[in-house]
């Protein structure tokens, strides 16, 4: 808190659990929430740090406030040798889109995961401390879901033992890498590789694009910006770049050469590593996205539930108080489950992060068994958790009425900034259809005696799944976690089954996807939903410590899956997984789980311990104080500079003198 009252005070004593556990249990340990704590809170109080007037700037400046910010952000992680993790969360807690991003998400990542342990010696070390500024330059203006029609090219000159780096026409111009417009560097650039005549599919290659000494770009390199994008402030401190070669050449050993290798004398080399470890960064920055979603969906959130506590309308009785807008059941029914959601997401990321360490520990010992299950997690659960986080910050807005429109809410740029997650990365639908895929070899070979898989393996249990009938007869057996779990698994196998029997009548089983390809993407939602929802519940089978804790996030959890069982309840029918009876329980069952998530809303979005500086929202404030800080904030406003605008003497007195002698 920051001084003076707190209007939040009565709904914080209302809670009934220890909200100091639930912000460990937030941040996930001991030892990160006492990182991010501590880095927060000086990010927070660096005036350097200030958000204020973003949203206001011209793009020229705003870029150059990014840059200044940046440079100084990195200062400090010297200054302060802060470690790798602290380094990052400070960068998290500046919350500002920034080069920096994808030079430690992407460029570092990408040589990490695809350069051999020489070439990682040799450019690690100058990127780390940041002598080289990268970027991930793989997306073309004509291709960027599609990875192998992408069109740059990477010929070998064997005569020079170099790579020659070429855009042949104006859509393998590279289009939209984040850094690479004005600040990178070097890029690690997706070619399609070609040996003596031949092609050998799409490769990633190390490319200086400036000089270091005066940061012109390198001979044969043409490199910009792509221009402005959606909202105001938002990702326009981003330098999203465009990028065309004109036979740039490199030395050979620049491209990145652990999935293959080029020889001396133009021999390709596979090694031993899956062709798709080339994809391999974007399954690593997939799961980091899934953990961002739940830091957006949180924020929002926490602006909407705060401002909803303080917000009256109707209901005054007798000259009292109107209604907290919190306590009208309509707002609960549409918060509520997007602030589970919020919970449940990050319980989701941390165990997606897991995965993705244990895949790459695998990896590393040359055991590659679990790299489609880390593909199909990652890719289903970003397309998951972007869009509805997307959506439910939309929704946060709606939420807050008037004053959500108001960039002061903070909610329009915190939508501008979030919403290309849902493209970014991999286009959502994109990645879902990927998911199909794999749903349906898992179903396909079921006959065959081989088991699935980590979270597939629920499709072992088919025959039963099939028979399954749901065996709820009153609201409360809906608490059940086995009984739910088994309903989910129900649902999503019978959808993926449908989809597999629709499928076998298709004589070209390609032309079947395409035609099948809604109610697939329908069937991956319900198998990405009940991933979400068993790692909840697994959650729950743990050690929580803290008075009330647990149940608190048992009450979510019932939010969060009741919900979803409610929205997708035709799906639950049409499946017969459910019975229309069953569906309506569930929906009593939802609205008593609300009623016990009133009293402890501003406690759960406390919990989160974001400072005011982080949710950079007048709505959302630590203390309520919304309508004096509104009111102070619109003089601020530079229209408000002068009493008479300018432009009145050129535009609104000639109108007005036209009009009064029009009457006269
Ligand atoms: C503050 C934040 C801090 C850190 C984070 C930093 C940055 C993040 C923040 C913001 C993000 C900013 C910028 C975003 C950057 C980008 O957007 S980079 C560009 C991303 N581009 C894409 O995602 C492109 C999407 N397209 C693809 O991935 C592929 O083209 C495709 C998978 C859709 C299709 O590829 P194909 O080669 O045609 O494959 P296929 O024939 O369908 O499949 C062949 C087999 O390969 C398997 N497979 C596919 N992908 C992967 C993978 N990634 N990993 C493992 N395996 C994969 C597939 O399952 C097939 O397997 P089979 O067994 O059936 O052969
Ligand atoms: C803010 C932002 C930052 C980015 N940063 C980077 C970066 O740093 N580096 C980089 O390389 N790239 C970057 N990108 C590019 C990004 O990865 C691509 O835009 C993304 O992968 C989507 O590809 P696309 O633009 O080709 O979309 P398209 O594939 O053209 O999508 C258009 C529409 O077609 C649909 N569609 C496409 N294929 C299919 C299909 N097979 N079946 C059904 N529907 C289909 C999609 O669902 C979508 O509705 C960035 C993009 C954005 C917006």
């Amino acid at each position: 808190m920051e001084g003076g009252v707190d209007y939040l005070a009565d709904e914080r004593k209302k809670a009934e659990f220890d909200v100091q556990q639930m912000k460990i249990v937030w941040a996930g340990s001991h030892h990160t929430f006492e990182i991010s704590d501590r880095i927060s809170k000086l990010v927070a109080n660096d005036p350097a740090f200030s958000k204020d007037e973003r949203t206001m700037l011209p793009r020229k400046e705003l870029f150059k406030n990014t840059l200044r910010k940046a440079s100084y952000a990195w200062k400090r992680i010297n200054d302060l040798h802060l470690s790798e993790e602290e380094a990052s969360q400070l960068r998290f807690y500046v919350d500002e889109p920034a080069f920096t991003d994808l030079h430690w998400g992407m460029f570092i990542p990408a040589i990490k995961g695809q350069g051999t342990d020489e070439q990682q010696k040799k450019w690690l070390p100058l990127a780390y401390k940041m002598q080289i500024i990268g970027c991930y330059a793989q997306t073309e203006l004509g291709h960027g879901s599609n990875v192998q029609g992408l069109e740059t090219t990477a010929t070998f000159d064997p005569q020079t033992d170099e790579f020659v780096i070429h855009s042949p026409t104006l859509t393998s111009s590279k289009w939209w890498p984040g850094g690479l417009g004005k600040v990178s560097t070097h890029g690690v650039v997706y070619a399609r590789l070609i040996t003596d005549g031949q092609e050998h599919g799409i490769h990633g290659f190390i490319v200086q694009l400036r000089r270091l000494e005066d940061h012109r770009p390198l001979p044969g390199i043409i490199i910009g910006d792509i221009g402005m994008k959606f909202g105001n402030g938002a990702y326009n401190t981003m330098d999203n770049g465009v990028l065309r070669f004109d036979h740039v050449r490199i030395p050979r050993d620049q491209m990145l050469m652990r999935v293959s290798q080029v020889t001396r004398d133009g021999k390709v080399v596979q090694s031993d590593v899956p062709r798709q470890l080339v994809y391999g960064t974007m399954v690593y920055v997939r799961q980091t996205i899934v953990q961002d979603a739940s830091c957006a969906l949180s924020r929002a959130v926490c602006i909407a539930t705060r401002y909803s506590a303080v917000r009256r309308q109707f209901g005054s009785h007798n000259g009292g108080p109107e209604t907290q807008v919190i306590d009208y059941k309509t707002q609960q029914s549409r918060l509520f489950p997007l602030l589970a959601s919020a919970y449940a997401f990050r319980f989701v990321g941390e165990w997606l992060k897991w995965l993705y360490t244990d895949v790459t520990q695998r990896l590393q010992a040359n055991d590659f068994s679990t790299l489609p299950e880390a593909h199909a997690c990652t890719a289903g659960l970003k397309s998951l958790t972007t869009s509805v986080t997307a959506d439910g910050i939309e929704e946060c807005r709606k939420l807050c009425g008037g004053h959500g429109y108001l960039c002061t809410s903070g909610l329009p740029e915190l939508f501008a900034v979030y919403v290309p997650a849902c493209t970014y990365e991999g286009d959502n639908i994109v990645l879902m259809l990927q998911v199909a895929r794999i749903l349906m070899k898992t179903v396909s070979q079921l006959g065959s005696g081989k088991l699935p898989v980590g979270t597939m393996a629920y499709m072992g249990r088919i025959e039963h799944l099939l028979q399954y009938r749901c065996n709820v007869q009153k609201a409360e057996d809906w608490l059940n976690p086995a009984i739910v779990l088994e309903a989910f698994e129900a649902r999503a196998a019978r959808m993926s089954v449908s989809c597999a029997k629709k499928l076998s009548k298709f004589a070209n089983p390609e032309e079947g996807f395409a035609e099948l390809s809604a109610d697939l993407v329908e069937a991956v939602v319900a198998h990405c939903q009940l991933i979400v929802v068993s790692k909840f519940i697994e959650k729950l089978q743990q050690d929580i410590p803290g008075k009330g804790v647990k149940q608190q996030l048992k009450v979510l959890c019932g939010v969060y899956y009741l919900f979803l069982l409610h929205k997708h309840q035709g799906d639950f029918l049409a499946t017969s997984c459910v019975t229309p009876k069953q569906a309506s329980l569930a929906n009593d069952q939802l609205r008593v789980l609300y009623s016990q998530v009133r009293p402890n809303a501003i406690a759960l979005v406390d919990a989160f311990n974001y400072t005011d500086h982080f949710l950079g929202s007048i709505l959302g404030r630590y203390d309520g104080n919304v309508y004096p800080k509104l009111y102070e904030a619109a003089w601020k406003d530079p229209l408000n500079d002068s009493v008479v605008p300018d432009g009145y003497h050129q535009y609104i007195r000639p109108l007005l003198k036209q009009q009064r002698s029009a009457k006269l």
